[in-house]
C-alpha cells in the first residue's frame, strides 16, 4: 500500500529544497503531485515542476468538474492568488508513494479525502531569524523582488502555523531544517521507518 509523504512549514523553512532532494532519493522512490497555482510564475520556475500555473477561470473549471481535493486562497498585495490539488487521474496510492508540499489546512483536508493512515506529515522548522534572512537573500535573487509580499507572508505564518493549528491536526513531530543533511537524514528514517 502506498503512502503520501506531506511537507509543510512556514515559507523559507526548505520545502522546495527537501522537496527536490526527497524526490532523488532512490530507496524512498516518491513520486511527484504536482500542485496548481494562480499565482505568476517566479523566476527559475518551470510550468509542471513546481506547480501547474493557470488562473481563475481554470480553477472555477475544476472546481466544478468536482477535481479539487484541497485548495487555499490568499489575497497577496498582487491580487488572490490561489494554490490547490487536483485528482487529475495520475494518483494511484495502491501501488506508488508521493510526495507533496502544503500547508496544515491543505494537509487536513487531503488526510480527509485519501485517509489518515495514507498520509504521512513531516513538519519543517526553523528559527525565525534564520528563516527570514533566508527568505529575504531568496528574493533578493529574483529579478523583480516582491519584498511587501515576504513581509506579508512572514506575519502569517505565525497564525497559519500557530501551536494550536499544529495540535489540531494531531501533528506531532517536527524535523528541524538549520542543516539540510541532517534534516533530510531524519526525514528518510522517519518515512523508511
Ligand atoms: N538547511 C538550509 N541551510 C541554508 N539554507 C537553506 C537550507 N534549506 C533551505 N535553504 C535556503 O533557504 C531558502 C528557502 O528555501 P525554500 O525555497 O526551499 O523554502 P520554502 O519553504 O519552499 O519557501 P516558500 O514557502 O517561501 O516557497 C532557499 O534559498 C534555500 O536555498
Amino acid at each position: 500500500m502506498g503512502k503520501m509523504v506531506y511537507l509543510m512549514g512556514k515559507s523559507s523553512t526548505g520545502k522546495d529544497t527537501i522537496y527536490r532532494e526527497l524526490l532523488k532519493s532512490s530507496s524512498l522512490q516518491l513520486k511527484k503531485i504536482v500542485p496548481y497555482t494562480t499565482r505568476p510564475m517566479r523566476a527559475g520556475e518551470k510550468e509542471g515542476r513546481e506547480y501547474f500555473f493557470t488562473d481563475e477561470a481554470g480553477f472555477l473549471k475544476l472546481q466544478d468538474e468536482g477535481r479539487v481535493v484541497e485548495a487555499r486562497a490568499y489575497h497577496t498585495c498582487y491580487g488572490l492568488w490561489r494554490y490547490f490539488t487536483v485528482d487529475d487521474g495520475h494518483i494511484d496510492l495502491e501501488n506508488e508513494n508521493y510526495l507533496i508540499i502544503g500547508t496544515l489546512e491543505s494537509y487536513i483536508k487531503t488526510a480527509g479525502y485519501f485517509g489518515k493512515e495514507k498520509v504521512i506529515p513531516v513538519l519543517l522548522e526553523v528559527d525565525d531569524g534564520v528563516r527570514l534572512q533566508r527568505a529575504l537573500d531568496r528574493e533578493w535573487r529574483q529579478e523583480t523582488p516582491k519584498y511587501e509580499e515576504l513581509c506579508r507572508r512572514y506575519l502569517s505564518d505565525a497564525e497559519d502555523f500557530s501551536e494550536e493549528k499544529i495540535r489540531e491536526a494531531g501533528v506531532t513531530k517536527r524535523f528541524s531544517n538549520e542543516n539540510l543533511e541532517h534534516c533530510l537524514a531524519e526525514i528518510e528514517e522517519y518515512i523508511s521507518g
